[in-house]
C-alpha cells in the first residue's frame, strides 16, 4: 500500500522537492490537476500508488497516473503529524484500478479496516528484501538458530545455535532468496516449537536486536498457518507475524533495530509464542547501540500485512487509531456476545436433544440386550437342533447303508429265485409235455362223468349203500391215482320258497371243516360223505375262491388246471362259478387273479390268455361265443 516510513518530520515537504514528485506537483502527467499532490510509489512486484494531498484530493485520471513512469520510487515517504488533507490509494494497475480515498488523519485503510499491523515497538523496522551490510564491529552476538557456525569467508561470524531453551530444529536444502548481506544458509535452518532464548553476560546498556525469519516448511502456504508473537524482555515486539503472508516461502524476512535495554543482570530474554501453529526463527543478532538513544518518542510503528511497509505514526494518529480500534473491538465484542448467546441457546437445544437422544439410546440399548438374549437362546436352540439333525443324518446314513446292503441281498435272492423259477417253469413245461398218464387222466375225467350219473342216483335214491360204497371206493381209487384232483362240496342255503313249503335241511355240517358231510335221514342212520372240503351255507364266494386261487398260480406256472361245477339243477353251480355282479364267483375271480399275477410277472414272463365259452348239454358241445349258427357246434 505504501512504501517506506512516514516519519512525520516534515519530510513530506522534502519529498516534494524530489524530481518525480515535482513532476506530479506540476501536473506534467496527463490528468494531474492538483499542484499539491504527493505520489508515493512502492517498488514491489505488485505496484500500488499512494496519493496524498494536503489541500484536498484532486480528481485524478488514474490511468494516467499509472502510466506515468517519470517518477522514481522514493525511499521513504512522509505523513506530517499535523497533516490535514485528502489521501487516495490505487492498487495493482495490472489487475485493474481500484481506488479509495479519505480525509485528514483517516489514513489509508485496507478494505475499510484502519490498519492491520504487526510491528509494535518504536524504532524497529521490517526488511523484506535483504539487509544491508551489518557492521561486524557492532555485533555482540549472532546465533544461527537450528544450525551450526557460519563463517563463509565474510567478516561476519555467525555462531552455532545456543542460549535457547526448548524447541526443535528445522532444515531445508531449498534455495533462499533475498538474504541480503546475510548468508543464505542462515535461513536454511530454524528453531521451532515452544522455545525461548536467554542471552546473558551482556554489559548493561542499550542494544539492538535483529530477528531473522524464513518460512521453509509450509512452502505452499497457506497464509495464517504459522502466526506468532515475539516478546523481548517481556515486551511484545512483534504481534501476529505471519512470515509466509509477508514474504512468501524460502525468502528472508528481517525485523531489525528492535531496541532493548540490558539491566544489571546482563540478560536479554527473547520469547516466542504461537498464535496459530508453532513459531520459528532462523537467526538472532544482538548489536550494541553506540549512540546515546534519544528519549523514546511515543510513536508507534505499523506494518501493513499486505505490503509489509513499516509506518511510523505519531501519538495523535495512534490515539485516533486506538479509539477506532477500541470502537471496532467493542462492536466486535457486542457481536461476539450476541453470537455467544445464540450459540448458548443452540448448545442448550443441542443438549436437550442430546439428552432425549441418550434416553432413546438407552431404551434401544435395553431392547438390544433383550434381542441379544433372545438371539442367544435361539442360537442355542438352533445349535441343539443342528446336533440332533446331525445325529439323525448319521443314523439315516447308517440305516441307508444297512438297507442298501439288505436290498442288494434281496435282489440277489430275487434273481436267484427268478432263475430257479424259470428253471422250474421250464421243468414244468417239460413235465407237462411228458406226462405219460395224460390219457389216463382223461379217462379219469370221463370216470368222473360216470360218477355224475351215480351221484344223481345217490341223491335220487337217498344214497343207497351200494352206490355210496361204489362212489367212495372209486373216489379213493381216483385220489390215489390223481392226487391233484380235489373235490369240494358246496351246499346252498334253503331258498325262501323251500322254507315256505316247509322243507328242512337233511345235511349235517358238524364235521364240515374236516371235509365230512353228514346226511340225516329220518329212520335211518347218519351217512357221512368225505370231500376235500365242504362249504356250508354260511361260507361265501371269497371262502370258496380262497381254495381255488392256488390253482390259478399253477396255471401260470405251466400246469393245466380244470375247475368245474357239477350238480343237480338248482343246487348253485351258476351261483358258485359266475356269481352275481355284486358278488362275483370263481370264474371272474380266477380271471382277475390270472391277470394280476401275469402283470406282476410281466418283466419275467409274457402270457397269452384266451377264453372260450362252451355249453355241454345232452352230450352236445356248443360254442357260446360263435358268431354264426353253423359254427356253433
Ligand atoms: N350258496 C348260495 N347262497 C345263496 N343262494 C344260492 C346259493 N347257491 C345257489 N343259490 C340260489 O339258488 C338258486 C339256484 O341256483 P343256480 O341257478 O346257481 O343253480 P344251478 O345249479 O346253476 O341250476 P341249473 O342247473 O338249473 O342251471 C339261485 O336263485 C341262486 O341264487
Amino acid at each position: 500500500m505504501c512504501n517506506g516510513r512516514l516519519n512525520g518530520h516534515h519530510q513530506f515537504l522534502k519529498n516534494f522537492e524530489q524530481p518525480h514528485l515535482q513532476n506530479a506537483k506540476r501536473g506534467q502527467g496527463r490528468g494531474f490537476l492538483s499542484a499539491d499532490l504527493q505520489i508515493l510509489h512502492r517498488p514491489t512486484s505488485r505496484p500500488e500508488l499512494f496519493f496524498l494531498s494536503p489541500a484536498g484530493f484532486p480528481e485524478l485520471a488514474m490511468e494516467d497516473a499509472l502510466q506515468s513512469n517519470s517518477f522514481a520510487p522514493p525511499s521513504s515517504a512522509v505523513l506530517d503529524e499535523g497533516f490535514v488533507g485528502s489521501w487516495g490509494r490505487m492498487k495493482d494497475p495490472q489487475e485493474g484500478c481500484s481506488f479509495s480515498s479519505g480525509q485528514g488523519q483517516d489514513l489509508p485503510a485496507n478494505d475499510g479496516d484502519p490498519f492491520e499491523w504487526v510491528l509494535c515497538v518504536p524504532g524497529s523496522k521490517v526488511v523484506t528484501s535483504g539487509l544491508n551490510e551489518i557492521s561486524s564491529r557492532d555485533v555482540v552476538l549472532f546465533v544461527n538458530a537450528g544450525g551450526g557456525v557460519l563463517d563463509e569467508g565474510s567478516s561476519l561470524r555467525i555462531g552455532a545455535d545456543s542460549f535457547f531453551q526448548g524447541g526443535d530444529v528445522l532444515r531445508t536444502d531449498e534455495r533462499i532468496v533475498d538474504a541480503g548481506s546475510c548468508p543464505t544458509t542462515l535461513y536454511q535452518s530454524a528453531r521451532f516449537g515452544n522455545f525461548s532464548y536467554t542471552f546473558d553476560g551482556l554489559a548493561p546498556g542499550r542494544y539492538f536486536v535483529d530477528l531473522h525469519f524464513a518460512e521453509i516448511v509450509y512452502t505452499n502456504g497457506p497464509k495464517g498457518i504459522r502466526v506468532f508473537n515475539v516478546f523481548v524482555q517481556e515486551e511484545k515486539v512483534l504481534s501476529e507475524i505471519d512470515i509466509y503472508a509477508v514474504v512468501g516461502a524460502n525468502k528472508s524476512l528481517q525485523i531489525v533495530d528492535v531496541g532493548v535495554t540490558v539491566s544489571e543482570n546482563g540478560v536479554i530474554c527473547i520469547k516466542f509464542e504461537g498464535v496459530h501453529g508453532s513459531p520459528s526463527v532462523s537467526g538472532i543478532c544482538i548489536r550494541k547501540a553506540h549512540t546515546t538513544l534519544a528519549p523514546l518518542r511515543k510513536e508507534e510503528h505499523l506494518l501493513c500485512k499486505k505490503c509489509t511497509s513499516a509506518i511510523e505514526v505519531s501519538p495523535t494518529q495512534s490515539r485516533v487509531l486506538n479509539t477506532k480500534s477500541t470502537v471496532r473491538y467493542e462492536k466486535k465484542i457486542e457481536e461476539l456476545q450476541t453470537l455467544c448467546k445464540l450459540k448458548t441457546d443452540e448448545c442448550y437445544e443441542a443438549w436437550m436433544s442430546l439428552t432425549d437422544a441418550n434416553e432413546k439410546l438407552e431404551k434401544l440399548g435395553m431392547e438390544l440386550d433383550t434381542k441379544f438374549f433372545q438371539a442367544e437362546t435361539l442360537d442355542q436352540t438352533v445349535r441343539k437342533q443342528t446336533d440332533k439333525l446331525k445325529d439323525v443324518s448319521a443314523k439315516y446314513e447308517k440305516d441307508k447303508k444297512h438297507w442298501a446292503a439288505a436290498l442288494n441281498q434281496l435282489e440277489a435272492k430275487i434273481q436267484a429265485m427268478k432263475k430257479e423259477q424259470a428253471e422250474l417253469s421250464h421243468d414244468a413245461h417239460e413235465c407237462t409235455s411228458s406226462i405219460p398218464q395224460l390219457n389216463e387222466m382223461v379217462i379219469g375225467i370221463q370216470a368222473l362223468g360216470k360218477m355224475k350219473t351215480m351221484l344223481y342216483k345217490c341223491v335220487e335214491y337217498y344214497l343207497s349203500d351200494v352206490y355210496f360204497s361204489l362212489v367212495v371206493s372209486q373216489c379213493e381209487d381216483l385220489k390215489l391215482k390223481y392226487r391233484n384232483i380235489r373235490v369240494f362240496c358246496r351246499c346252498r342255503p334253503l331258498s325262501k320258497e323251500e322254507v315256505a313249503s316247509g322243507y328242512a335241511t337233511v345235511i349235517d355240517f358238524e364235521g364240515a371243516k374236516d371235509g365230512d358231510l353228514g346226511l340225516s335221514v329220518a329212520g335211518s342212520t347218519k351217512r357221512i360223505f368225505r370231500f376235500d372240503r365242504v362249504y356250508a351255507p354260511k361260507d361265501d364266494q371269497v371262502n370258496v375262491f380262497a381254495d381255488a386261487s392256488p390253482l390259478v398260480t399253477s396255471v401260470l406256472d405251466g400246469y393245466n388246471v380244470c375247475i368245474f361245477a357239477y350238480g343237480q339243477t338248482g343246487t348253485g353251480k351258476t351261483f358258485t362259478m359266475e356269481g352275481t355282479e355284486q358278488n362275483r364267483g370263481v370264474n371272474y375271480r380266477t380271471l382277475e387273479e390270472l391277470f394280476k399275477v401275469a402283470k406282476e410277472r410281466c418283466e419275467t414272463f409274457s402270457y397269452n390268455i384266451s377264453v372260450s365259452v362252451l355249453e355241454v348239454y345232452n352230450e352236445q358241445i356248443r360254442d357260446l361265443l360263435a358268431t354264426s349258427p353253423s359254427s356253433k357246434k
